[in-house]
């Protein structure tokens, strides 16, 4: 956002100054009324009512957020709650919210996995006493409930009265929904056939969780400071085998640890929108039998909308082997005719190997680059870029990392078009609402401590494919998504770019 706009939303809402406006709590005070007041216009309007923190979640609920304006008045509210709370609590403490994060964590799996959160829903609003939680669970009912009483402290879970704790609507998004008694009995497949959220919560409190404590260790290594190699990843450290998450997942006594990450990406697939591939770029201007490749397409979940709503273009979705053999199935069932016709093809292809597609309009790469470092993007990307055209655009559909600083990008006419976010916060807010966007770094250090790889940022990205002869031309990004799934359009960029001179990393 250019300097001016961003000063303006620095004027109080009246116009008339004070002294004491000058100081940022009164200036975060002054957007948290602001946004307030906004919220509730917004809602009453609409007739739909804010939840409330000691109610269970139910979907329902969320409706507000799809009021206009009602979302970012709810994450300017938040990000200047919590900046509130950084200005004014002791550093000491502040630091330790950061410290503590860990034990936290454990606190948050213990219950998770004990079924306290079913165990409550069935005991309803009035709670249950930590004697009877323990005698359904099998836990110390003491060591229970000063865990329980830590993560209410931080509003998950509530205490009713001493000692008897109920849900409240963060608590519940562990709840699988079965009977406490059935994922008891059977934890081992208590996340199947559920939303995937607590399936991806207790994937990060296990052995993502356990990576991510062997950072340190890792960058401190020479022999793995600085490698990009999948192998030397904290996780392989944590695990104690050089092996890559898929190895490990690939043993069968790590079956269990593989299907709750599988259900748990359902969960996270669930929530992007299933036309976003759709909407993010203007497909219709390819001319009719363009054909647009999928690299490391999966089972084709991004072909199948595109292929229904462009009869017109041509699909290749690539992938290795056993994942082709599951798209054959799956497009056998939803849109046998594409595949009948020629429109769509699956086929088995390693993106580390030269592209066999030399015609393509199009490459798409959606969710590849952030599962793999930078020597291996540039790999994968030189193979394209050796069997791309003048005319071949390349779609990588990531999660474009937002600064927390406002981004020059915005402010200069001549750059790359979508390089910025779509709104930054006002000021004095961080320019990515600060907490409010945890998602997006959470990503960033699950793919760190799993994969040794990252989300990127956009100059990131700029750097990253201009070593290997491509040149953003544009960001497509959609209102609302400034952390979520963004389209990087690029292009070879010749004449001028001669690679066997640029591709050296260093
Ligand atoms: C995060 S998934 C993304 C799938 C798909 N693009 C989507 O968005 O639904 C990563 C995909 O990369 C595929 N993959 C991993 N290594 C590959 C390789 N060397 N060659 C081709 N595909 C690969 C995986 O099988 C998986 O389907």
């Amino acid at each position: 956002m250019p300097l001016w706009k961003r000063l303006k939303t620095l004027r109080r809402p009246t116009g008339i100054a004070t002294p004491s406006m000058s100081t940022p709590i009164r200036q975060l005070l002054a957007l948290i009324t602001k946004s307030v007041d906004t919220l509730e216009t917004a809602c009453a309007s609409s007739g739909v009512s804010i939840p409330d923190l000691n109610e269970p979640f139910a979907p329902p609920s969320e409706a507000f957020r799809t009021i206009p304006g009602a979302a970012e008045a709810v994450n300017i509210i938040s990000a200047a709650a919590l900046q509130l709370e950084a200005i004014l609590a002791p550093p000491p403490l502040s630091l330790y919210h950061i410290v503590s994060g860990n034990f936290k964590s454990a606190a948050l799996r213990i219950c998770l996995e004990s079924g306290v959160t079913e165990i409550l829903r069935e005991a309803g609003p009035q709670g249950l006493h930590v004697k009877d939680i323990a005698a359904k669970n099998g836990q110390d009912a003491e060591k229970l409930a000063r865990f329980i009483r830590y993560l209410a402290t931080h509003h998950v879970y509530r205490e009713v009265s001493p000692n008897v704790f109920a849900n409240n609507r963060i608590s519940s998004m562990m709840d699988t929904l079965k009977p406490s008694r059935e994922i008891l009995a059977d934890p081992e497949h208590k996340h199947e056939k559920t939303m995937g959220l607590a399936a991806l919560a207790s994937h990060h409190l296990d052995e993502t969780f356990q990576a991510s404590a062997y950072a340190w260790e890792t960058l401190v290594d020479p022999a793995t400071a600085r490698s990009g190699d999948q192998c030397d990843a904290a996780l392989t450290r944590a695990m104690g085998s050089k092996e890559t998450l898929w190895q490990l997942y690939a043993r069968p006594e790590e079956k269990l640890r593989h299907d709750r990450f599988q259900i748990g990406m359902q969960g996270v697939e669930a929530m992007q929108p299933a036309d976003a591939v759709v909407k993010a770029f203007d497909w219709a201007v390819l001319p009719p039998k363009s054909l647009v490749v999928d690299v490391g397409g999966g089972v084709g979940t991004s072909c199948l909308p595109l292929a229904t709503k462009f009869p017109d273009l041509r699909f290749v979705v690539q992938d290795l082997k056993g994942v082709i053999d599951q798209g054959k199935e799956l497009w056998n069932t939803k849109l046998p005719a594409a595949i009948n016709s020629g429109q769509v093809t699956l086929q088995v292809h390693d993106f580390f190997t030269p592209q066999p597609q030399t015609g393509a309009s199009i490459f798409l790469l959606k969710q590849i680059m952030h599962d793999w470092s930078d020597e291996n993007c540039k790999k994968i990307l030189t193979h394209l870029w050796d069997a791309a055209g003048s005319d071949t655009r390349l779609l990588l559909f990531d999660t474009i990392m937002p600064l927390t600083c406002h981004d020059p990008s915005a402010d200069d006419p001549k750059g790359i078009p979508g390089a910025a976010p779509v709104s930054e916060a006002p000021a004095p807010l961080l320019a990515n609402y600060g907490a409010v966007s945890e998602m997006a770094y959470t990503a960033d250090f699950v793919m760190f401590a799993l994969f040794n790889s990252q989300e990127r940022t956009a100059m990131h990205l700029v750097e990253l494919l201009r070593q290997v002869g491509w040149k953003i031309t544009a960001i497509h990004r959609q209102p609302g998504d400034s952390t979520f799934l963004q389209c990087v359009e690029a292009r070879k960029d010749t004449p001028l770019f001669i690679r066997f001179n640029n591709t050296d990393p260093g």
